[in-house]
């Protein structure tokens, strides 16, 4: 590489949220990167940057997030860092991303994708099926509780929100039965100690992108480009690819509920998508494989034929 590389008198600024999974993805990068250039971790700053989706999830506790305001609610400020300047990369969980970025910025560098599932945590409980008749589980997620009611339609599903501790808490203290969390967090977190038990994707498909970290940068700025290329995952991008474009062509903001997953068999990629009802009365899925260059396209063709099937008012519908 002939730009100069950082130093810790000249520190490449990562961005991110303060959140504990934020700064685990944020060490992560840091990480990787100062491995593949032989490079002190002094030679990178970790810079925390407060987002308006931080500020109003702290005010509105109980509210869903979908409430709260617009796209890239825990994104704006720090993609107005980088586009300024004021940090280098941004570190961000791809699950949270919209499908496209602002002007001037790239999306393209993927950290090798963590588990995909989801873990089902109720104490003394292996999976829902176990949940007495009538029982409550807590997710603010949209897509799980669209999933778990469509498969018990007898459970009552509440608001739950907050960090790892304080749905814990949520649970012993009697607010609900069971909570999901994606594995990919808990073990990015180091807590195994969480009594989570990995729901597999035939039983509930997971959010488009869970488990990956994208790395976000200036299209201008070719020595991050380059040294970003040293760390990037291929096969995590060929997955996310097909999973980002069902995603856009099914203009899916965080508010519908949607779930895809890729994987690869050799040349062969696997596309699964779902689309459900907000109350779980209907989903609709679809399973395809195509060459994996091909992922981008089957991912367009998966969405339309699944909207094709929805009908209108498919998401309108509130329950
Ligand atoms: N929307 C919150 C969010 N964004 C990314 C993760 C977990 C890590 C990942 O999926 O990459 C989580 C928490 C959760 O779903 O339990």
């Amino acid at each position: 590489m002939t730009a100069s590389l950082p130093s810790p008198a000249s520190p490449l600024k990562i961005g991110t949220r303060g959140s504990p999974l934020a700064l685990a993805q944020a060490h992560e990068t840091r990480d990787r990167l100062a491995a593949a250039f032989d490079l002190p971790a002094e030679a990178f700053e970790v810079v925390v940057i407060r987002t308006t989706g931080d500020d109003a999830a702290l005010i509105a506790k109980d509210r869903p997030l979908k409430d709260l305001g617009g796209k890239g609610l825990f994104t704006k400020e720090i993609e107005e860092q980088l586009s300024s300047g004021g940090i280098d990369i941004a570190v961000h969980s791809m699950k949270d991303m919209p499908v496209a970025q602002p002007g001037g910025l790239v999306l393209d560098c993927y950290l090798p994708r963590e588990d995909v599932r989801d873990g089902f945590v109720s104490p003394g409980l292996s999976g829902w099926a176990e949940l007495p008749q009538g029982a409550v589980a807590g997710t603010s997620s949209l897509r799980r509780r669209a999933q778990l009611l469509n498969r018990r339609p007898d459970l009552k599903v509440v608001e739950f929100r907050g960090n790892v501790q304080t749905r814990l808490k949520k649970l012993a203290d009697g607010v609900a039965d069971c909570t999901f969390l994606a594995m990919a967090g808990l073990n990015r977190l180091g807590r195994s100690d969480v009594p989570a038990t990995p729901v597999e994707p035939e039983a509930m498909l997971p959010a488009v992108a869970q488990g990956a970290i994208g790395i976000e940068r200036r299209g201008s700025d070719s020595r991050v480009a380059d040294m970003l290329a040293a760390i990037h995952d291929a096969v995590t991008a060929q997955r996310l690819v097909a999973e980002r474009a069902f995603l856009a062509a099914l203009d899916g903001s965080c508010e519908t509920p949607i779930a895809g997953l890729a994987e690869l068999d050799g040349s062969t990629l696997r596309l699964r998508g779902e689309v459900l009802r907000p109350d779980g009365s209907e989903a609709i899925s679809d399973d395809a494989t195509c060459a994996v260059e091909d992922g981008a396209k089957l991912g367009h063709e998966m969405a339309l034929k699944l909207l094709q099937q929805a009908g209108p008012n498919f998401f309108d519908w509130r329950g």
